[in-house]
């Protein structure tokens, strides 16, 4: 994984532009993710293990807005049924493209390891096949709100029986205070990894725009709205939290 460290947002600047997925940010990502997403490296791992519960034989295991493919290598690690390929789609070309490096290094350092393709697209044009495992990893809050309920309606539909989608998100809080106290956390969350008044102020104004949380209820709401049986938090570290959905 590439170590340059983010310093993207330490200058100031005049005007903060909308956060893009662009080459600047693929250089800096792996450090970016870790340094502003608690429980980042714990989920990533964890979801693999997951996986691993709800292959099937024979399916497919997406990772959608799979960025740099950090998903698709735990799920590598991890799952071992038979017959399964991962397929890893994200619409950034600059993320696309060094994420298939990264994983042709992992195909060089470990044999047997699942098949993967890289698809460089929009995951809401993606024409779904029969799959067991659909990780939604910090994606669907990048989603135009009124797309979400069609999206998960379309991985309902493909979700083989016995299978999952993970979905991993930061969320608000309808309870004022307790969205105030967390975000309060996180911030001095990003402040102990090192990050700036300033890196901090200009991220968030760079972010507000393309990235939209929904509150636990509303995340609750949509999946059964969209066909899923059973939503399980597994994972909460402040204000980001990880779902199992069940079909
Ligand atoms: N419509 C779309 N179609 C395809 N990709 C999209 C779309 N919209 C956004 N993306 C892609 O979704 C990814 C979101 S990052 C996921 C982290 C990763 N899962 C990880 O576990 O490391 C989350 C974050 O940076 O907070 C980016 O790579 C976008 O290009
Ligand atoms: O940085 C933040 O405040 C976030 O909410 C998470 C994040 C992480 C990486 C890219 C965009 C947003």
């Amino acid at each position: 994984m590439s170590k340059e460290p983010d310093r993207l947002f330490a200058q100031p600047l005049a005007q903060v532009p909308d956060f893009a997925f662009n080459e600047d940010v693929v250089r800096v990502f792996p450090d970016m993710i870790k340094r502003s997403v608690p429980g980042y490296p714990t989920i990533v791992e964890n979801l693999g293990v997951l996986a691993a519960q709800f292959a099937q034989p024979h399916s497919v295991l997406y990772d959608l807005g799979s960025s740099l493919g950090a998903v698709t290598q735990a799920l590598r690690r991890h799952v071992r049924t038979d017959g399964c390929r991962v397929i890893a789609v994200d619409n950034s070309a600059a993320m696309v493209e060094r994420c298939r490096e990264y994983l042709n290094g992992q195909d060089s350092m470990f044999q047997e390891l699942l098949p993967v393709d890289v698809i460089e697209g929009d995951i809401l044009a993606l024409d779904f096949q029969p799959a067991s495992v659909v990780a939604l990893n910090f994606t669907l809050q990048f989603i135009a709100r009124d797309q979400r309920t069609a999206l998960l309606s379309r991985i309902r539909q493909s979700l083989l029986p016995g299978g999952a989608l993970i979905l991993s998100e930061k969320l608000r809080f309808e309870d004022e205070q307790e969205h105030a106290l967390l975000t309060d956390l996180h911030i001095a969350f990003k402040r102990a990894n090192g990050y700036s008044e300033l890196e901090i102020a200009q991220k968030r104004s760079a972010i507000e725009n393309v990235m939209k949380p929904d509150s636990l209820e509303e995340h609750r709401e949509r999946l059964l709205v969209a066909g899923f049986s059973k939503v399980v938090p597994w994972f909460q570290c402040l204000n980001f939290a990880s779902l199992i959905a069940l079909p």
